[in-house]
C-alpha cells in the first residue's frame, strides 16, 4: 500500500508522514531531500541551480549518502531545491528512485509513505491513500521560524515568511509537476490543528483504506 502526502513548505507533511510510517510500520521517503541534495550539490560546485546542465549532472550522480547531510535543512538548500525542481530533466532523473521505493518498500515493509509536492499527481498516482496537508502561509512561517530557533539557528520571521512565499509561488506556477492536490486527495488544513490533531485526522482517513488493503 502507498500513502502519498503532498503540501506546501512547512505545512507539517514530514512530521505527519514520519508518525504515520511508525504507526503503520511502513517505509518512509522525504522526497524534498532529493531536490535539496541536488540544489546543495550545485551550490557546492559554485554552480547556478537554474542551469539545467549543472543540475542534471548532480541529479544523475546523486549518492544516497548525501541525503543524510545536515546542511540539507538550511534555507540555501531549500531555495536551490525549488529552483532545480522546476527543471523537467532533473525531475525525470529522480523519478525512478522514488517509484522503485514506493513499489518495493525497503526492509520488507508492507507499504511506503512518500511526502513531497507531486506524489499523488505524478510519482504515485496509483497511491491508495492521498493527503494534501496545508496551512496558512503565516502559520507555516511561524512553525519554520520556531523550528530554526529551537535548532539554535538565527532566524528572522519576516525572512522565513518571504522565503516560503517565494517557494510557494515557484512550486505552484512551474510548468512541470506543480504543487497542487491530486483530484482524489483529501485536503487537511492544519492551520488550527496541532500535530497530534493532524495525526488523528490522518489516521481516521487512512485506517479504513489500510484495513481494506490488508484484507486483500
Ligand atoms: N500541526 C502542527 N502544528 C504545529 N506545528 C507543527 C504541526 N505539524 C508540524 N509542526 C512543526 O512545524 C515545523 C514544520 O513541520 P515539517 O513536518 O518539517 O513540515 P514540512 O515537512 O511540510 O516542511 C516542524 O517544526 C514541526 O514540528
Ligand atoms: N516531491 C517534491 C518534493 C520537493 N520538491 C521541491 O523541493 C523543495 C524543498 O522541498 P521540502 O519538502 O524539503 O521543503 P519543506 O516543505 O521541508 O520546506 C520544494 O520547495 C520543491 O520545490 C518538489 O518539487 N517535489
Amino acid at each position: 500500500m502507498i500513502i502519498a502526502i503532498d503540501g506546501p513548505a512547512a505545512s507539517g507533511k514530514g512530521t505527519l508522514a514520519r508518525r504515520l510510517a511508525e504507526y503503520f510500520d511502513f517505509a518512509y521517503l522525504d522526497t524534498g531531500k532529493l531536490y535539496r541534495a541536488v540544489g546543495l550539490g550545485v551550490l557546492r560546485i559554485g554552480g547556478d541551480p537554474e542551469d539545467e546542465d549543472q543540475a542534471l549532472d548532480v541529479a544523475q550522480n546523486l549518492d544516497p549518502a548525501q541525503l543524510d547531510d545536515p546542511d540539507l535543512k538550511g534555507d540555501d538548500a531549500a531555495q536551490a531545491a525549488s529552483k532545480v525542481a522546476a527543471i523537467q530533466s532533473v525531475r525525470a532523473a529522480l523519478l525512478d528512485f522514488q517509484k522503485t521505493l514506493a513499489a518495493h518498500p525497503p526492509g520488507g515493509k508492507a507499504g511506503a509513505i512518500l511526502d513531497g509536492r507531486d506524489i499523488g499527481t505524478v510519482v504515485c498516482p496509483e497511491a491508495e491513500a492521498k493527503l494534501f496537508v496545508t496551512a496558512s502561509v503565516e502559520e507555516r512561517a511561524n512553525r519554520r521560524h520556531k523550528e530554526l530557533l529551537d535548532r539554535g539557528e538565527t532566524s528572522i520571521y519576516e525572512r522565513v515568511l518571504a522565503d516560503l512565499k517565494e517557494r510557494d509561488a515557484r512550486d505552484s506556477s512551474r510548468a512541470v509537476a506543480p504543487l497542487k492536490p491530486a483530484d482524489d486527495a483529501t485536503v487537511i488544513d492544519t492551520s488550527q490543528m496541532n500535530a497530534d490533531e493532524a495525526f488523528d485526522k490522518a489516521v481516521e482517513i487512512i485506517q479504513p483504506i489500510y484495513s481494506a488493503s490488508a484484507r486483500d
